[in-house]
């Protein structure tokens, strides 16, 4: 079955750049949160990035009024039913996840795939969770979606050939570079670039230099595009936490431990770009 509709549920960092690169690119996408409100700064956050491109000439205004046309916004995963391919991008939770996919099986035709855009969950255990673990694959995208090449796709133990190769070729459509990783927590991502945000936190937490330093330093001194802190902030704190939780659990590896600074800024509700504040304000 040719996908032309795909789902995707969660219309947050991740959820309402991976619904723009599938609308880009000619696919009818529905997109559903829990609430009006969530979807509502979904589609915001598309218009505002393709507002972006628009600026920058990389897409006409005729591509931005077509890709925003091909996105339909929901609260009822009901209305999923006829897509041939979902992929949640929800709070990273294997509660959250598992209850998700297990709605998400009831409710799509037994055909559809179902991806997950985990950053670090086994998707063995959230294909295990279905009653087609088969078509169940890890799609995992990088933030900002229109903008990083790379997705890494993860077969679950389970995962079916034919499932992988279809998920292969759609990215490659999608006019990214797919890279196929075994599951293990956190892929190779998060496996590597956590621990370097981790360890940027306690540098802070410690007092070795400022945020703004620790972050030229890196950008300066190793040429990345963004310091680790002003990365964390990008990506979204709890999101961070919760990858190197599932990191510490799976491999039982104090290494691994989050910085007790990391702890308390998500306690503080201090998520970063997503709610303003983080290591550095967003007004
Ligand atoms: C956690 C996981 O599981 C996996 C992950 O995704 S890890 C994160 C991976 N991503 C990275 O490492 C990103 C590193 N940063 C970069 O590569 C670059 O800084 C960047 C590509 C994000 C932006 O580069 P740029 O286009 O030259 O910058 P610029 O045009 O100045 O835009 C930067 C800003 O827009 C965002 N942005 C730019 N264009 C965008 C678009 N079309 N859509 C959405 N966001 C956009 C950037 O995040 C940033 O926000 P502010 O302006 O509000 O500060
Ligand atoms: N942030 C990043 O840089 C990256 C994140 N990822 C992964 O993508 C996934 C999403 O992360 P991200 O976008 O950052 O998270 P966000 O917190 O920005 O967004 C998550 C969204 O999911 C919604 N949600 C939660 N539960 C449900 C549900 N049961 N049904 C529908 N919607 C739900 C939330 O709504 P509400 O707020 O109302 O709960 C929220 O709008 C995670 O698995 C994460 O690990 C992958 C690559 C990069």
């Amino acid at each position: 079955m040719e996908i032309k509709t795909v789902g995707v549920v969660g219309a947050g960092t991740m959820g309402h750049g991976i619904a723009q690169v599938f609308a880009a690119h000619g696919f009818d996408v529905r997109l559903a949160d829990t609430s009006d409100a969530a979807v509502g700064r979904g589609l915001a956050g598309i218009e505002s990035s393709l507002e972006r491109l628009l600026a920058k000439e990389k897409i006409t205004a005729a591509d931005k009024t077509s890709t925003l046309g091909r996105i339909g916004a929901t609260t009822d995963l009901a209305t999923l039913a006829g897509a041939e391919l979902v992929v949640e991008a929800v709070t990273e939770n294997l509660v959250v996840k598992t209850e998700l996919l297990q709605t998400l099986d009831r409710v799509c035709g037994p055909e559809t795939i179902l991806a997950s855009n985990t950053s670090s969950i086994s998707l063995t255990r959230l294909a295990a969770a279905t009653g087609r673990p088969d078509r169940v694959i890890g799609m995992h995208f990088m933030n900002p979606v229109p903008l990083m090449e790379l997705v890494e796709i993860i077969r679950a133990l389970q995962t079916a050939e034919e499932t992988y190769r279809r998920i292969h070729d759609l990215a490659l459509r999608l006019g990214k570079t797919p890279v196929s990783v075994r599951d293990s927590p956190g892929f190779v991502s998060n496996r590597v670039l956590m621990p370097m945000i981790n360890e940027a936190i306690f540098a802070l937490h410690e007092g070795l230099a400022t945020a703004e330093d620790i972050d030229t330093v890196m950008k300066l001194g190793m040429h990345h595009p963004m310091g680790p802190l002003a990365l964390a902030d990008l990506i979204g704190l709890d999101t961070c936490l919760s990858i190197l939780e599932v990191l510490q659990d799976g491999f039982g590896d104090p290494k691994y431990r989050p910085c007790p600074l990391l702890r308390q800024m998500v306690d503080a509700g201090y998520l970063g770009r997503k709610t303003g504040r983080g290591f550095y304000r967003y007004d």
